[in-house]
């Protein structure tokens, strides 16, 4: 890794800094995007490294993703990985109950982020003919959660577009693949707590680790190890996949 560039979005988050470690660990230089300039600020300094370089950019918006691409490019000259991140979990209310605009948003920053991102970064990976994307997809994109409409779809979408782009970039030395992980210990997943059972997230806390095979939640050191072999060489035959780190969720 030593000197690559890898750009990550949903940077500030608990996944994306995470990662961000094990890629400065391994001697690489990190460009970080979130929409939340505050929390990049404190994730730069939580991650006390010169080698992290933040922008601030909504997913969602064509003009900024073309924007961070751009702003990579012409301050490291290329990008060797794409950690394609960012997400939300969005209003726990099931299909008959859910605002179009509140399915709209949790689609435009899961899935319409995600094919954004990879547009302008293939576009650029085919310029250096190598390149290595994973994008951030889920245990929702396998299976149904009642409440979870959008995120669901979401989900699938990502696994969708995962397969798709590894078979349209095959032929640039590109690979794309997702990681698919459940009950992370993120803000993400204690806002899923608090929406469950609020006032009392340690009951669904509880409800979902009885779910899990291995008894409790993933830590995101534990999705960015699986992040970084998936980017690495060490995955040199690996595209079109989806790596599960779910505690054993997927098995059962
Ligand atoms: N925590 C969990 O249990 C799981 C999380 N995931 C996925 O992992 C990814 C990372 O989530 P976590 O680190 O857990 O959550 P997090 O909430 O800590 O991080 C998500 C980050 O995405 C950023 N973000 C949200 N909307 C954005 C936008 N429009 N533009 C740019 N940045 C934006 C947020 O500001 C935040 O920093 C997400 O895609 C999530 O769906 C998947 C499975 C399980
Ligand atoms: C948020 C999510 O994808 C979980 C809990 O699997």
């Amino acid at each position: 890794m030593q000197d690559n560039i890898v750009l990550i979005t949903g940077g500030a988050g608990g996944i994306g800094q995470a990662a961000a470690k094990r890629f400065l660990d391994g001697g690489a230089k990190v460009v970080l995007v979130d929409l939340n300039m505050e929390a990049l600020e404190s994730a730069k300094e939580n991650l006390s490294s010169d080698n992290v370089h933040l922008i601030k950019a909504d997913v969602t918006n064509e003009e900024e993703v073309e924007n961070y691409v751009k702003e990579t490019v012409d301050t490291f000259g290329k990008i060797d990985i794409f950690f394609n991140n960012a997400g939300i979990n969005g209003p726990f209310k099931e299909i008959k109950d859910l605002a179009k605009k509140d399915f709209d948003l949790v689609m435009s920053i899961n899935t319409t982020g995600v094919f954004l991102g990879m547009k302008y970064v293939i576009r650029q990976m085919e310029k250096q003919d190598y390149g290595s994307i994973v994008n951030t997809a889920s245990n929702a994109a396998y299976i149904g959660s009642a409440g979870m409409p959008a995120y669901i779809a979401s989900k699938h979408a990502v696994a969708g577009l995962t397969k798709t782009a590894a078979l349209e970039a095959a032929g640039s030395n590109i690979r794309v693949n997702a990681v698919a992980p459940a009950a992370i210990d993120t803000n993400m997943l204690s806002d899923i707590q608090n929406n469950l059972t609020p006032g009392e997230p340690e009951k669904s806390g509880e409800a979902i680790k009885a779910g899990i095979p291995f008894g409790r939640f993933g830590t995101p050191e534990e999705v960015a190890k699986v992040v970084y072999f998936l980017a690495s060489d060490d995955a040199s035959f690996v595209t079109g996949s989806m790596y599960n780190v779910d505690g054993g969720m997927q098995a059962d």
